[in-house]
């Protein structure tokens, strides 16, 4: 009996391209994923809830669960840390459920380097102005950090083609279809691969 594990999907992308309102817009459609909360040292922004946006943590905090290896990844990102609890994402795909996290790019990678059978979509903006436009209407940035942030969105997307999907925000709808559309997707592959390995297994056996 071939053990189902669950599949871990990474939605990345530069900040304000609108990979939060995607993945709420995602998640009111798929029950069935399970999102994994970040631990970040930034401040509460108005509106955010502790255990459902972020787990807030120090500095100090924060640099202990990395000694302590308890991030599957982590970033510093324009003056904060920002990283994913390992524990939660590792026993929810053992107990054969999906794993989506929301992380910026240098997370992303790490998380590809040593999880390449995760699935990474790059959610890319219409255009840079309209990225812009988007971070700065959101209002929760100081005119310094959307500056940081736009230099970093630049970088970031440099880095898209080490993503398997390149998905275009436009339309909430039509990003949050394609990316409904790639999860079935990666579903469908795995049970074939799942299949074609049981049929040699049972050749193998007799
Ligand atoms: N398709 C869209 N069309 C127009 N506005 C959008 C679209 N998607 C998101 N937005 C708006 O853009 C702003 C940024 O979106 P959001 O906060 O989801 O981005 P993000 O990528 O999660 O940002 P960050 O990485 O900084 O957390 C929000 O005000 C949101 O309402
Ligand atoms: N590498 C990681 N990046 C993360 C994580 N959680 C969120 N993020 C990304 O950080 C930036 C800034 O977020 P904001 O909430 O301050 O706007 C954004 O790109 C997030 O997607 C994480 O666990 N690891």
């Amino acid at each position: 009996m071939i053990e189902e594990k669950g599949i871990l999907f990474v939605l990345s992308g530069p900040s304000g391209v609108g990979k939060g309102t995607v993945r709420k817009a995602l998640f009111d459609k798929d029950t069935a994923l399970k999102y994994s909360i970040s631990m970040t040292t930034r401040a509460k922004r108005e509106g955010e809830t502790e255990g459902i946006d972020y787990f807030y943590k120090s500095k100090e905090e924060f640099e202990r669960m990395i000694e302590e290896k308890k991030l599957l990844e982590y970033a510093q990102y324009v003056g904060n840390y920002y990283g994913t609890p390992k524990e939660y994402v590792e026993e929810t795909l053992e107990s054969g459920k999906d794993v989506f996290l929301e992380i910026e790019v240098q997370g992303a990678l790490q998380v590809k380097e040593n999880f390449p059978q995760g699935v990474f979509i790059f959610l890319f903006p219409p255009s840079l102005e309209e990225l812009a436009n988007r971070i700065i209407n959101r209002g929760t940035e100081t005119e310094d950090i959307v500056n940081n942030r736009l230099t970093e969105a630049k970088k970031e997307i440099e880095m898209m083609d080490a993503y398997d999907y390149v998905v275009v925000n436009d339309q909430i709808d039509t990003a949050v279809s394609k990316i409904q559309s790639i999860v079935r997707s990666e579903h469908c592959k795995r049970e074939r691969v799942a299949k074609q390995y049981k049929k040699v297994l049972e050749a193998e056996l007799g």
